[in-house]
């Protein structure tokens, strides 16, 4: 039964991973301006981020250079961080192919980098953030990047909607294993966004995909980032990004946790109205893939 909260990030410590580029970087600059003491994770490019967050701010974020795959270099950069009082697991890949086509090597790297270390990060970080420290309140939060489609299976996805699916299930497990602790879960639903992780991937992201990509309207960066740190911050556990993510979040709120009474009412009167709509635009998806396929003949 998580209540109303709210999760100061002033003068906390905001550990941030993929915090070198896209979303990640943005909610990095977002957190140094609001006064955080920010900490970066990724594999490269991160004195790069340093450099231009110093820049940007006059802050100055720790830096910690590890890839999430390795459970000790993760455990050590946790370590080395101190204390934590917000990790936002940001991290991840997403290469849009057929299932068919897309080799075992890239679904793995997005199960391995989305899911799998996201694990790592939460297992190296728990134990700390659950320690009552002297000078240094809760509560505290484990945020997750997941995406649209995490709430909705895409074409082209299917890897990447299985890890950031599985982020949903273990995002509502979680929350009920240390609401005790007074830590709070929260779950990143962005749209397309402007990053270069979307460049790279619409190169060679099938038609089909980024159809039905687009009919959530594109975000930037620093939208997402803002809406990320505002729902962090008021303990919200489903963060929807943008007018379509707040309907898809109510007609996908099924075992979620709701701290709000008013979105939980939102919710149940929407529910039905909802699972219309969410046919609706299936049967507008598979048309489409129905007509595609009909012109590649
Ligand atoms: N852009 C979009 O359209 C959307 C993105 N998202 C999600 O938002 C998050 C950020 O994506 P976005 O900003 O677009 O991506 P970018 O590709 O711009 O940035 C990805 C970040 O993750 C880091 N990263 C990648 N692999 C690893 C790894 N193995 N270990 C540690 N860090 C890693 C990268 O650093 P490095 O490579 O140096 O390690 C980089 O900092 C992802 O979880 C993504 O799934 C969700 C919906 C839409
Ligand atoms: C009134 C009801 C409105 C419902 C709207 C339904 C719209 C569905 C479109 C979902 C788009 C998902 C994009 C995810 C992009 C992504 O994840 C990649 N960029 C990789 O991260």
């Amino acid at each position: 039964k998580p209540s109303t909260t709210t999760i100061p990030i002033k003068n906390r410590h905001v550990f941030i991973t993929g915090g070198s580029s896209g979303i990640g970087l943005a909610m990095a600059h977002q957190a140094a301006l609001a006064g955080a003491q920010v900490s970066i994770l990724a594999r490269d490019k991160i004195q790069e981020a340093k450099d231009w967050i110093k820049l940007a701010t006059g802050c100055d974020v720790a830096v910690y250079e590890a890839d999430v795959r390795d459970y000790d270099a993760v455990s050590r950069a946790v370590n080395d961080a101190g204390p934590i009082d917000v990790l936002i697991c940001n991290q991840g890949l997403f290469f849009a192919r057929e299932l068919e086509r897309q080799s075992l090597e890239e679904i793995k790297s997005m199960i391995d980098v989305n899911l799998l270390g996201t694990f790592h990060l939460i297992k190296a970080a728990l134990p700390g953030m659950k320690e009552k420290r002297a000078g240094r309140s809760t509560p505290r939060c484990i945020a997750l990047t997941s995406s649209q489609a995490g709430q909705m299976g895409i074409y082209g996805y299917a890897a990447y909607c299985a890890s950031k699916f599985g982020l949903r299930g273990m995002a509502e497990a979680l929350q009920q294993e240390i609401i005790q602790d007074d830590i709070h879960v929260s779950l990143i639903f962005p749209p397309d966004t402007e990053t270069p992780g979307l460049v790279e991937d619409k190169k060679r992201r099938p038609p089909i995909t980024g159809a039905i990509a687009a009919f959530s309207t594109p975000m930037k960066a620093e939208e997402v980032a803002k809406k990320a740190l505002n729902g962090i911050q008021c303990g919200v556990f489903n963060v929807h990004c943008n007018l379509e993510g707040f309907f898809m979040s109510i007609i996908a709120a099924g075992f979620s946790p709701q701290r709000s009474v008013l979105m939980a009412f939102i919710e149940v009167i929407g529910a039905s109205m909802g699972r219309i709509i969410a046919l609706g635009f299936q049967f507008i998806f598979y048309q489409s893939i129905t007509k595609l396929h009909a012109r590649k003949k």
